[in-house]
């Protein structure tokens, strides 16, 4: 039977995921959810999903087998909440979203009321899985460290802490925890907020944000010890044409958990 979901933007890795589940004989892309339907979100439905419809929100009619949240912190509580409270579950990219105050009890609540669930993605992360089993035992440190490209800070905060443009060397653009990360850096931080609420919470897991001239790919690095010992892990993500700040492993993570949902055997 083939899934029909609904795709929560249509940017950078949007547009991706179309054109990764065009043809795919299990899923098909019933709806994409915009603020807007411009002409550039046309050429890609044109190109990657014919079939789809491009509209700014569900209505009550349509009733999508998942919706696959790619757009941004905003989207949660306009699209996912109210799909979510509907009964349709969700795949969520913007996971730092759940820093707002409330919004972690928010999603909780509105997956309970409408019996379904919602998956958190790795994104542009690995190391989840290991991450959230060594919390069973019990964490004493998890430590984050996210190292980008000057460019790819344009439109931040950082902005107003160092000429990002001039910088020679690896600037540490954030210091403090992954809940402060999450809201300062919306576009930045989601694997800082996905670590943590896989790990030890969003107050006390340590971040440290760098803008580094000396990479040119998206570097993350995680550094956990537990009762089951430890693990340090890197990850060095090319950054999307479309969108420098966005790692391309976040599309394939989004690509898997739809395909998880639509086969018989999930991995
Ligand atoms: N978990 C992870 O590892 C990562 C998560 N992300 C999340 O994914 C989001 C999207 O990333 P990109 O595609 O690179 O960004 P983008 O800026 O290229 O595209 C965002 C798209 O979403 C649309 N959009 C924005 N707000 C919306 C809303 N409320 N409802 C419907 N559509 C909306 C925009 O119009 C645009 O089409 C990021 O803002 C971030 O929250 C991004 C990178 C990694
Ligand atoms: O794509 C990435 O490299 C990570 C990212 O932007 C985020 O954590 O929000």
């Amino acid at each position: 039977m083939t899934m029909n979901i609904a795709v929560i933007g249509c940017g950078a890795i949007g547009a991706s995921v179309l054109e990764l589940l065009k043809g795919h004989a299990a899923v098909q892309v019933g709806w994409v959810l915009v603020p807007e339907v411009t002409d550039a979100v046309r050429a890609t439905l044109a190109r990657h999903a014919p079939q789809a419809r491009a509209l700014p929100a569900l209505t009550i009619e349509d009733r999508p087998d998942l919706i696959v949240e790619c757009a941004g912190h905003t989207a949660i509580e306009e699209h996912v909440l109210p799909a979510l409270r509907r009964g349709i579950p969700a795949v969520v990219a913007s996971i730092g979203a759940l820093s707002a105050p409330g919004m972690a009890e928010a999603v909780q609540a509105a997956a309970e009321a409408g019996g379904t669930q919602v998956q958190l993605l790795s994104g542009a992360i690995g190391g989840v899985d290991a991450l959230a089993a060594a919390r069973i035992g019990g964490l004493d440190e998890v430590v984050y460290t996210g190292r980008k490209p000057p460019l790819a800070w344009t439109g931040t905060p950082a902005e107003q802490r160092c000429d990002l443009a001039s910088l020679k060397e690896a600037f540490c653009i954030f210091e403090g925890s992954a809940r402060e990360a999450a809201q300062l850096y919306p576009k930045n931080a989601n694997v800082a907020a996905t670590l943590s609420l896989a790990g030890m919470g969003l107050d006390r897991t340590t971040v440290r944000l760098y803008a580094d001239p000396a990479v040119d790919e998206n570097v993350h690095h995680v550094a956990a010890r537990g009762a089951f010992g430890s693990m340090e892990l890197t990850m060095r993500g090319k950054p999307l044409e479309a969108n420098p700040k966005t790692s391309a492993l976040t599309v394939y993570s989004v690509v898997r958990a739809v395909l998880n949902q639509a086969t018989a055997i999930a991995i």
